[in-house]
């Protein structure tokens, strides 16, 4: 009988959802209607952003991507999703990130997370990223001297390596108080496993029931690739932990960095006799927030430096101009032309500010190529609520927008999207104003990135002190223009190396 029953209910059950489901009048594929594997399929296939693009494109404005949730490109859904205030919480697919605890990142709390974004926000304003910049420059040095190196050889460079050496060892010295020594060793072997810790998250993150179960029992899977990706995140909490260990038992007051900031707040919760309750962090917590720093800063900003030097290098006459702009409005640092001179040649944030190509072709990185590829995932507050005029959806729906299809979306950025064009930015124009209103790179409203300013003065610096001091050069590539192969598990990654010849100049 049982027998009959549970099929019965089942196919009822997927009745209800592709017919009679309140989301069911949205198109979208078949099967996403019925379950979440569809994003699971696309996730593991690295191509969720294209998948939803192409979506778009054939179906328009608003599309069903799962059982319980439609992805939205327009204008209005950034302004009546993200900039509507917290009634709006991420949902529980971000619970699929949490490695040790929810992190700022990662909590659909919105209680604790007011509270830890009070606490984290001044060590991110841009006056402490200036007073973190010696350790930004410690590590741009010595990325300048290996480039030296390979440049004096004649050597040919991948530098999207040579970028993510830079960027993981910044976040090390900044979130762990310890270099990875990347630049040093050079190998892309041994960077740490921070690809496998977003690919779990991602894939269990779309289930989200499942994650409790993935934390507790996929250890016992005897799967070599399962084994190697739990090995690599517990890896890498277990370094989270050491810093942390370390650093309490012999602290160093000297030392401005971000784990800094962390250990204030949590000094600052034991002398208030801080209970966690009250939003001060206990020592899990700046192990969590430590370890998350790592996650959200450093694949992030590496890739969105080498989506710039990709569209720099494949539009010669873009590039020309910012090198103009660079070589004629950026004071010498006195640096030797003998190349003994790294540190010296390492451009300080203040003299990149008021570079405006500079800043367009940044920009329009960001709009073409953005690294931050999974849709951003908000929950519909109870009792509804309106996407512009005409879209009611009921509450509890999950509404995601990704800025990946939303740029690429003619209705709401114009023409000729594919092109990189920084001049759409470099005028003050009231359209340019606009649209740039509704650009998400960093996301948008009171969960968007607080680690921006960090992430651009790392991305002015490495840009500026690169072109002023090499010619660049592709190497084994001719294509111009067009848009770089990509591969995402949250994150986008250049798909192969770039390969670029330098001559100092
Ligand atoms: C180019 C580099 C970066 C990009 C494109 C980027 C992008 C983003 C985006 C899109 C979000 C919003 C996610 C969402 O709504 O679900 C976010 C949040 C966040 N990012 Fe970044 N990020 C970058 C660099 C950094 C850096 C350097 C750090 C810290 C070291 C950082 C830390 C965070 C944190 C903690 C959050 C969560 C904020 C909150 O929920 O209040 N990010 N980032």
């Amino acid at each position: 009988m049982l027998g009959l029953i549970i099929p019965a209910f089942l196919a009822l059950y997927l009745v209800y959802l592709a017919f009679l489901h309140p989301l069911a009048r949205y198109p979208g594929p078949r099967v996403a209607a019925l379950t979440n594997l569809w994003k699971v399929y696309h996730v593991a296939r690295g191509d969720y952003e294209h998948a939803i693009l192409e979506l778009h494109r054939k179906h328009g404005r608003i599309v069903r991507i799962g059982p319980n949730h439609v992805d939205i490109s327009s204008g209005d859904a950034v302004k009546d999703v993200f900039l509507a205030g917290k009634s709006w919480v991420k949902s529980s697919f971000y619970n699929g990130f949490t490695a040790l605890r929810p992190n700022i990142f990662g909590t659909t709390d919105e209680v604790i997370h007011s509270a830890r974004k009070r606490a984290l926000t001044p060590g991110f304003s841009m006056q402490s990223v200036v007073q973190m910049e010696p350790h930004i420059d410690a590590c741009l040095a010595e990325l300048i001297s290996r480039l030296d190196r390979a440049a004096d050889a004649g050597e040919t460079i991948n530098l999207k390596d040579w970028v993510a050496f830079f960027v993981i060892d910044v976040l090390g010295e900044l979130a762990f108080a310890r270099s990875f020594g990347m630049l040093e060793q050079g190998d892309v072997n041994a960077m740490p496993p921070l690809k496998d810790h977003l690919m779990l998250a991602m894939l269990s993150g779309q289930l989200p029931w499942l994650v409790p179960y993935v934390n507790r029992y996929l250890g016992h899977v005897p799967v070599p690739f399962v084994q190697r990706v739990l090995k690599g995140r517990g890896k890498l909490r277990q370094m989270a932990i050491d810093c942390v260990t370390a650093r309490l038992s012999k602290p160093d007051p000297t030392r401005r960095d971000l784990l800094a900031k962390l250990i204030e707040e949590y000094e600052r919760g034991i002398a208030k006799g801080g209970n966690n309750e009250d939003g001060t962090l206990d020592i899990a917590d700046v192990q969590t927030e430590a370890f998350g720093f790592i996650i959200a800063g450093s694949h992030t900003t590496a890739t969105t430096i080498t989506f710039l030097f990709w569209h720099l290098l494949h539009n010669p006459s873009v590039f020309a101009k910012l090198e103009h702009e660079v070589l004629s409005q950026v004071p010498s640092s006195g640096e030797k032309s003998d190349g003994s001179d790294a540190a010296a040649a390492c451009t300080p944030y203040s003299a990149t500010t008021h570079l405006r190509y500079l800043s367009a072709s940044i920009t329009e990185t960001h709009r073409m190529s953005p690294v931050f590829t999974m849709p951003l995932m908000r929950v519909v507050p109870a009792g509804g609520a309106r996407i512009g005029s005409s879209t009611l959806l009921p509450g509890g729906t999950d509404v995601s927008v990704c800025s990946f299809a939303l740029q690429h979306d003619p209705s709401v950025f114009g023409g000729e999207l594919e092109r990189f064009v920084p001049e759409r930015w470099a005028t003050d124009g009231e359209d340019a104003g606009a649209r740039q209103k509704l650009l998400m790179p960093f996301g948008a409203g009171h969960r968007a990135c607080i680690g921006r300013n960090l992430a651009t003065a790392e991305i002015n610096k490495v840009a500026v002190s690169l072109i002023r001091r090499y010619k660049m050069e592709l190497v084994g590539d001719e294509s111009v223009g067009g848009m770089p192969p990509t591969h995402s598990f949250a994150i986008a990654d250049l798909i192969g190396p770039l390969r670029v010849k330098l001559t100092r100049r």
